[in-house]
């Protein structure tokens, strides 16, 4: 059991490394088994639990992968791919194992996924993938565990999303990359990660057009060659550690090649924070104490992200006011309120909505990580609180924010993280 204690009160001062982006460099090892000769090689990877998982699965498929921690790098070798299995163990424990139906498709014929994990917010349906590849042309069979995706050849068709799905965008622009004909993709996510994908898709080969417009239009070609392509730097991992200057009134510059925080920056400026790009650094900085009240509503792509509406929670906490914040993505993604409340905070929840009253002094308790983010959020209500806060289970922050320890104690930060028994 991996676990995380930190000791509040340090302001955060100094450069802050921004890793690459989980969900960009998730559907990326996906694309490269898309690839049946050569070997594809991924720059800046963030060393996160979920590319061990990822690096696993691909292994498991029959590719030969190399993660070569201190480079950042991994090269992918998928020319001999021989099962078409994405086995429970493994494909339970992170939700970037549906990445990977496209290129078993392509390549074997067949799909069988035997779990699908990620994080519990809800419900997370895959019902646009499974509908996008039967209109390609693939047979679907949804069993109470297993799911069997089965094609001879996709072709093109049009395809249309009830809501701009992020992975569904992914997975249905690699199915139709090599599909015969034209595909298009109406109503697609427009993230910054989808579009980094398109642009090593495109390098490989495909004929993608579209991409940021949410009318994506594909032209299936034969066959997708291997690249070298450097990850884009994580917006949720810059996100928090902007949030960790604000709530700890500190002052970092923010390293990570044309980072831009949206509509995330916009609201930190409206509590009272500051930020500064100078050249390709970000500062961030923040005077003000305590910090305005805010009021955010998740939505995708340029809104406000859902992944981000965590950390946000535990920033409002500390603001001197009242915070409304409206979750418009997943229906059950505000478990971080009691832990929050258990540290002192006055957050109360009513369905999709979420009031938060500020500013409560934050005290040091023992919490529990519901999901990555919700873990996350309490490492930074712990940099702010008095006394000790110990999160659990450490696993989950693992899964999405590489070497968190080591990059915030580089900082000032007075954090550690723990392996316990059980
Ligand atoms: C690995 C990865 O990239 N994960 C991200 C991705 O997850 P993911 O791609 O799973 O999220 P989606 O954009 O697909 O899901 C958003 C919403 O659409 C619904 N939906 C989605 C697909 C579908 O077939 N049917 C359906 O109803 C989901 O239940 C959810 O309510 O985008 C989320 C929303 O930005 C982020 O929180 C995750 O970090
Ligand atoms: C929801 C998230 O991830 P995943 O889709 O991988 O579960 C997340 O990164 O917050």
């Amino acid at each position: 059991m991996v676990r995380y204690r930190v000791r509040g009160g340090n302001a955060l001062r100094g450069t802050a490394f921004i890793q690459g982006a989980k969900n960009a460099v998730l559907p990326m090892i996906g694309a490269a088994l898309l690839v049946p000769k050569g070997r594809t090689v991924l720059r800046n990877v963030p060393i996160i639990e979920d590319v061990r998982r990822a690096v696993e699965l691909a292994e498991a498929v029959g590719a030969h992968v190399e993660l070569h921690e201190a480079e950042r790098t991994l090269v992918i070798d998928a020319s001999r791919l021989d099962s078409a299995v994405l086995p429970a163990r493994i494909a339970r424990r992170f939700r970037g194992c549906v990445l990977f139906t496209p290129a078993l498709l392509h390549r074997l014929g067949e799909a069988i996924v035997e779990g699908v994990g990620g994080c519990n917010l809800g419900s997370r349906n895959l019902d646009f993938h499974y509908l996008g590849y039967k209109r390609l042309g693939a047979v679907v069979d949804e069993g109470e565990t297993v799911i069997h995706v089965k094609a001879s050849g996709l072709t093109g068709a049009t395809l249309y999303l009830d809501t701009p799905s992020h992975t569904g965008t992914e997975n249905l622009i690699m199915a139709a990359a090599l599909a015969k004909g034209t595909t298009v993709i109406e109503n697609a996510a427009l993230e910054p990660e989808v579009l980094d994908v398109i642009d090593m898709l495109t390098k490989m080969g495909a004929r993608i057009s579209g991409g940021g417009t949410g009318f994506i239009t594909v032209e299936g070609v034969e066959e997708l060659h291997a690249v070298e392509h450097t990850v884009m730097p994580d917006r949720l991992d810059a996100g928090v550690f902007a949030m960790a200057a604000a709530i700890t009134g500190g002052e970092l510059s923010l390293v990570g090649t044309g980072l831009d925080l949206g509509v995330v920056r916009y609201k930190l400026e409206q509590m009272g924070v500051d930020f500064a790009r100078q050249g390709a650094v970000l500062n961030v900085r923040c005077d003000r104490r305590p910090l305005r009240p805010i009021n955010i509503i998740t939505d995708t792509y340029p809104g406000f992200a859902t992944d981000l509406q965590s950390p946000m929670m535990t920033v409002a906490a500390l603001a001197d006011g009242t915070s409304y914040i409206h979750e418009r993505i997943f229906d059950g993604r505000f478990a971080l309120a009691g832990e929050l409340n258990k540290m002192g905070a006055d957050v109360e929840v009513d369905g999709s909505r979420a009031i938060v009253r500020g500013a409560t002094p934050l005290t040091g308790a023992r919490v529990t990580a519901h999901d990555l983010r919700s873990g996350i959020a309490l490492v930074l209500a712990g940099l702010a609180a008095e006394g000790e806060t110990l999160i659990e289970s450490g696993y989950l922050i693992d899964r999405g924010h590489a070497h968190l320890a080591e990059r915030m104690r580089a900082l000032g930060a007075d954090i550690t993280r723990e392996i316990s028994e059980g």
